[in-house]
């Protein structure tokens, strides 16, 4: 008999063959197979001739791994992960490796790189080429629709209404940030010892961006609904966070308390989206707008509460974690380097002449202060992680062939993570000090062509919408604060450990595992 012989039509009536579903579902399942085998080698082979033409060579530097499916790495990940140190695990691999390297988890290729010029080919020069892959699935259920689970044309429309509430708030100076930093250094000024800023900082960035978005901080309508929504806020996010980590298997992981906690959050920021929409139908636009003009601005354009309610917070969690994480660094830093903050107590003084009154115009002055914070973002970038897949077949500049240097070939549906915490801290960048705190590499020609080697916000067309926003509202809590306590400093008992050797807490943002602890003086 031969191979195909028992495909033949059967000799019995069809409806008495009771082989004959049998056959079919075989046939069907071979004939599937076939096509998607001939259609995957055919794509392999346009890929090749592709990535030929673009002089592609293969990324020859792999990770490591003993165990079968390279399922070690992940143990290994997870253990640094728990020893709150996963960056520092990560940063010998790129000592070892160089700044492009690749591995292969379940089966699938993926890349890791920390090189300039991939990230600027990923964010900008071949930007159509990428997109957000798993993140979105990670994210829905927190965030839902807005321009942090978006690509394409909803990106797009999402990116467009709310950059031009960002040119709005623009047109302010510091004083929106007036209250909230009286607040703030209240807060401080009735503390006493050793006091951790870290939740300080956090209660402040919530409070400045929720004014920003709701039309009025949440933590001035104190009550059970507002402590609720913080500790959600803080709960799903983290669990956001774990389950980006998760990737495309995100699915593994949305417990019923991240559930209950995402309906929280969103009942709470739609109560003010019902608020805004109701001083409208009562008072008008305008009068509505003195308020809540975030709000009325996205609506106008949106028609629906909803799709407004997840823009809002989308803007609350890029917002807030991040801005309260560079706070935090730069005091982490600035106390361990007390010669650093007397030349930064300095430069305010001769500035300000010591008066509290603030502006754009007076930030823009110090000089040195831009320096600190660069410093502090280079070594402590917020999102020092971030990852990337190909929407179609596409070409990496740099990283393959024996050298590193040749363009790599990134077929359709390949994931990239691309790591700015270990891109700030390369010595080919940075110099031999890469590793330490020295504002004063900003102040010179230096760095004058750092370009894609320094990108705390990212850059391209998703750059970060709230960069001024964030650094006057950081510049100018940092300046009062600076201000308010003279004898601010590093307590005794604190060890030191060299930067980046401390334990560090990863959620969307890379934190200080163990706070902002200092003394006020
Ligand atoms: C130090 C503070 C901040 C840092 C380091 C930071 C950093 C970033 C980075 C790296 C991205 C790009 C993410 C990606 O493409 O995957 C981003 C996007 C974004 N950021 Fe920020 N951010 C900060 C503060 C803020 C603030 C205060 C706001 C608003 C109040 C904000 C609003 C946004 C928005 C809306 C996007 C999305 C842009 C898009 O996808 O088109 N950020 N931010």
């Amino acid at each position: 008999m031969g191979v195909w012989d028992w495909l033949e039509y059967p000799a019995t009536p069809f409806l008495e063959s009771r082989q004959l579903p049998l056959r079919v579902i075989i046939a069907s399942a071979i004939g599937y197979l076939l096509y998607h085998t001939v259609q995957r080698q055919l794509k392999i082979s346009r890929d090749k001739a592709f990535g030929d033409q673009q002089g592609c060579l293969p990324v020859q530097t792999w990770i490591p791994y003993k165990w079968p499916l390279a399922l070690d790495i992940l143990k290994r990940q997870y253990d640094a992960s728990s020893e709150q140190q996963l960056l520092l695990f990560q940063s010998q691999y790129f000592d070892k490796l160089g700044p492009n390297m690749t591995f292969k988890l379940f089966g699938n290729q993926g890349y890791l790189t920390a090189d300039p010029k991939n990230v600027e080919a990923i964010l900008s020069t071949n930007f159509e080429d990428w997109e957000l892959g798993s993140r979105r699935a990670g994210l829905f259920p927190m965030l839902g629709e807005g321009i942090f689970t978006q690509d394409g044309r909803p990106w797009k429309h999402s990116r467009e209404l709310l950059r031009r509430q960002f040119v709005r708030i623009h047109r302010q100076d510091s004083e929106v940030f007036d209250d909230h930093v009286k607040d703030l250094i209240a807060k401080l000024n009735s503390e006493s010892g050793v006091v951790d800023l870290q939740p300080h900082f956090l209660r402040f960035t919530l409070a400045t961006t929720t004014a920003l978005i709701f039309g009025e901080p949440v933590i001035s309508v104190p009550g059970e609904e507002t402590d609720a929504f913080e500790k959600s806020f803080d709960y799903a996010s983290y669990i956001s966070a774990l389950r980006l980590r998760l990737a495309d298997f995100e699915w593994i992981w949305k417990p019923a308390k991240f559930r209950e906690a995402c309906t929280v959050i969103k009942d709470f920021a739609m109560h003010f989206v019902q608020l805004a929409l109701k001083e409208m139908e009562q008072n008008g636009e305008e009068a509505a707008s003195e308020k809540y003009a975030f709000i009325i601005e996205l609506y106008k354009e949106m028609q629906d509460p909803a799709l407004v309610r997840d823009q809002l917070v989308h803007v609350l969690i890029a917002g807030r974690d991040t801005t309260a994480c560079l706070m935090s660094w730069t005091f982490f830093l600035l106390v361990r380097h007390p010669e650093v903050l007397a030349k930064l107590r300095a430069e305010i003084r001769d500035v300000t002449g010591g008066s509290s009154d603030m502006s754009r115009a007076i930030i823009s002055k110090m000089k040195y202060l831009r320096c600190v914070i660069n410093e502090v973002q280079r070594l402590y970038p917020q999102l020092p992680f971030n990852v990337r897949v190909a929407a179609k077949t596409t070409v990496l500049p740099s990283g393959g062939g024996p050298h590193g240097k040749s363009p790599v070939l990134i077929p359709k549906h390949t994931g990239i993570g691309y790591s700015v915490y270990h891109m700030h801290r390369q010595k080919s960048i940075y110099g031999d000090d890469a590793e330490i705190f020295r504002p004063e590499r900003w102040l010179g020609p230096e760095l004058d062509s750092v370009g894609w080697g320094f990108m705390p916000f990212h850059g391209g067309p998703r750059i970060c919408l709230g960069k001024e926003f964030a650094l006057t509202e950081a510049s100018y809590a940092i300046i009062r604060i600076i201000q308010t306590f003279p004898g601010l400093k590093l307590p005794a008992d604190i060890p030191v450990v060299p930067t980046g050797e401390e334990k560090q807490a990863m959620t969307i943002v890379v934190i200080s595992a163990d706070g902002c602890k200092v003394s006020l003086g």
